[in-house]
């Protein structure tokens, strides 16, 4: 079968404390050596990965995103999604929490990206590599630097780029462009 170039993952949350003590229940549940779940009694999806409730932050990792570093590092462009309903466990599959006290084995996916892509770049002697990063929330219409809060989101654009094929963000109008990267890896590497 040919290979797709977009692939998606879903992961299922455990039940949280509140919703335990709400006598809430699960409702999705992973067909055992499948790429399947089924919602409720009986409507299966067909995932490229499944990830169930006691999946681990290092099995998300190494499946999903360790591939597209490596493509990453070699030149290609890529970009991680992660889309979700509010409180479906999108920032902690990327972030994994808050703070720099976070055990090691809570790391979501953007500080072990980044951790391996500077390691990927210390060890290669013969390439330079500069690296951007850009963090940016779209919320509706509304466009917004993370790492800078002061800039107006009137002065962020979003804009077609015609060689990528993908939306770039500019900002104030007189900044390089650079790649949107949806908040997962730095947006651009440039080789010399
Ligand atoms: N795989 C998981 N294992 C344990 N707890 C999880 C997991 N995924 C999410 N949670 C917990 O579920 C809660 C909601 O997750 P999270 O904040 O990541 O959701 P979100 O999709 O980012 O929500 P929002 O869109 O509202 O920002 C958090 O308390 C988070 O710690």
């Amino acid at each position: 079968m040919e290979e797709t170039p977009v692939k998606v993952a879903v992961r299922i949350r455990p039940l949280l404390p509140k919703e335990i003590l709400h006598n809430q229940h699960v409702c999705v549940r992973v067909i055992p050596n499948t790429q399947q779940i089924i919602i409720g009694k009986d409507r299966p999806f067909t995932f490229d990965f499944v990830f169930g409730q006691n999946s681990v932050q290092d099995e998300v990792y190494i499946t999903c995103i360790k591939p597209l570093v490596s493509s990453l590092i070699e030149g290609y462009n890529v970009t991680v999604f992660a889309y979700g309903q509010t409180g479906s466990g999108k920032t902690y599959t990327l972030g994994g929490g808050h703070g720099v006290s976070m055990a090691a084995k809570e790391k979501g996916i953007i500080p072990r990206a980044i951790q391996e892509i500077f390691q990927r770049i210390t060890e290669n002697h013969i390439t330079d590599y500069t690296v951007k990063v850009s963090y940016i929330e779209v919320y509706k219409e509304e466009l917004r630097d993370l790492l800078d809060l002061e800039t107006s989101s009137k002065d962020m654009h979003i804009r077609e780029d015609e060689k990528r094929n993908t939306g770039t963000v500019t900002k104030n109008c007189c900044l390089p462009s650079v790649s949107m990267f949806w908040g997962v890896l730095p947006s651009v590497l440039h080789f010399a």
